[in-house]
């Protein structure tokens, strides 16, 4: 009734404004939006080894490193501690999607859409990997030959899409392409401002930020045709359209670190088209880059549903979240060796250790680059290890393949700082160029 929901948005709003108070949780959280990785990383370097506590805007955060910690973190039942629930308030799909908003219907084997992505995704990848080849190949090329005109770079780490984006998507007649690059912006932006305001503010502040839900909008109507169309045929034999996730520290690395143009280049003469364990030298540096760079400070989130004590007594209350300091962790050295030395091919297996996708006894071998383990949490772990991972890998090597056949790359200016953070995130700044050369 109006009443209640005019009590509760007061109520809410009054909330809020105690939160501004000094001393207030959200004034401390303060810190972490700007600063996040160094917090995590001085909460690590303090805590030896313990779980700690770090204060967000809006909860907290309890770490955890220890492997039995983690263990017992990724096997929680997720009523008590769920991923989930972490997207929900990640992204605020109910504000951000149009009232979009999926249910956490996790059976024994996952969500409908996780199975679809770890099992048909993954089955297909063979089939498919030319075709990938194809598309980031002329892709690359298309975007090399429009940057050559204005700056003879590649800006690699545009985030606003400016005309230059646009124009690339127009040119290819794809309305779809550019609605589906803008719709993650949009959503963690316009989410990242809901999250930071008063609740009754949220439906107009995610409408204005995601211009009336513009690229959802666009999105949903080239989809639609497509989906009732297959569910007339109930076939998959129609053609998509790929765009690669970015590789771009990867790809600043192989700049930065010219050294291994040759031993990469050398490799993909025997093997051009990489997969899975036919490139160890590549998937060794790729791991080494995603190692070195880390695009998050942390992993492995869980909101607690309920409230969740780990052994040894350390709880998380409900509505805070448990989650690893992974960042933190691959820069011990306890875990690696001079971890703040970029080695490409520290990830290689040493000598009498397996390589290949699989032993002989069809075991995977622990150094795969998708294989996810306590030791290498990049994809996560447990019941939600990521299940994209494999095609993921694929497209990074694809495209790193594609740069070291085709061109030789460096950056126009190598001081320049590369990264920026928010929250727990660290992402390419804006600005870095990379300049590409024809071979
Ligand atoms: C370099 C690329 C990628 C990285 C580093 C990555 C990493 C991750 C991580 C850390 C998680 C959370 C796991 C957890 O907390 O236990 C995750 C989950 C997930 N990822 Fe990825 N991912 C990548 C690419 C992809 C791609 C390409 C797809 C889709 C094709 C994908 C689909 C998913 C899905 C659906 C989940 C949720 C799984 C669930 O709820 O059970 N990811 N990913």
């Amino acid at each position: 009734s109006l009443p209640l929901l005019i009590k509760r948005n007061l109520e809410h709003t009054l909330n809020h404004i105690l939160q501004y108070t000094p001393g207030s949780r959200f004034i401390r959280g303060l810190r972490y939006l700007i600063n996040g990785p160094k917090t995590v990383q001085d909460g690590y370097s303090k805590a030896g080894g313990k779980p700690f506590l770090i204060a967000t805007p809006t909860n907290n955060h309890l770490l955890v490193s220890s492997p039995t910690h983690i263990e017992e973190l990724v096997t929680a039942p997720s009523i008590q501690l769920s991923l989930h629930a972490v997207a929900k308030e990640m992204l605020q799909p109910k504000y951000t999607m149009r009232g979009f908003e999926w249910q956490d219907q996790r059976g024994v084997e996952g969500t409908g859409f996780v199975r679809a992505l770890r099992s048909l995704l993954t089955a297909h990848l063979p089939q498919l990997l030319p075709k990938l080849q194809l598309i980031i190949r002329k892709g690359l090329r298309d975007e090399v030959a429009q940057y050559r005109r204005k700056d003879s770079g590649l800006n690699i780490a545009r985030s606003d899409f400016a005309d230059d984006q646009k124009a690339y998507c127009e040119a290819q007649n794809t309305p779809f392409l550019e609605a589906a690059l803008r719709f993650p912006q949009d959503v963690i932006i316009a989410a990242e401002l809901v999250r930071l305001m008063p609740n009754f503010l949220a439906p107009f502040v995610a409408r204005l930020a995601t211009q009336n839900h513009k690229s959802s909008k666009v999105m949903f109507d080239c989809l639609v045709p497509i989906v009732e169309q297959r569910l007339k045929c109930r076939s998959l034999n129609h053609k998509n359209s790929e765009k690669a996730p970015t590789s771009t520290f990867s790809l600043v690395d192989l700049c930065v670190f010219p050294e291994y143009f040759a031993p990469l280049r050398e490799e993909l003469e025997q093997n051009p088209l990489p997969v899975e364990g036919s490139t160890p030298r590549m998937d060794s540096f790729l791991k080494e880059s995603m190692r070195y760079n880390s695009i998050d400070a942390i992993t492995c989130r869980r909101k607690a549903l309920d409230t969740f004590t780990f052994s040894g007594g350390y709880t998380v209350k409900v509505g805070d979240w448990a989650c690893v300091p992974q960042q933190a962790m691959m820069h011990d050295p306890q875990y690696y060796e001079n971890p703040a030395a970029f080695d490409g091919f520290r990830f290689l297996p040493k000598d009498g250790e397996k390589s290949g996708a699989k032993d002989m006894a069809q075991n995977e071998n622990p150094n795969m680059f998708t294989t996810s383990s306590p030791n290498w949490l990049i994809w996560g772990s447990g019941k939600t290890v990521c299940p994209g991972r494999f095609y993921g890998a694929a497209i990074m090597r694809l495209i790193m393949a594609e740069v070291l056949q085709s061109y030789d790359c460096s950056l126009r200016d190598p001081k320049l700082p590369r990264t920026m953070t928010w929250r727990s995130s660290i992402v390419p700044r804006e600005g870095v160029i990379m300049l590409f050369q024809k071979r």
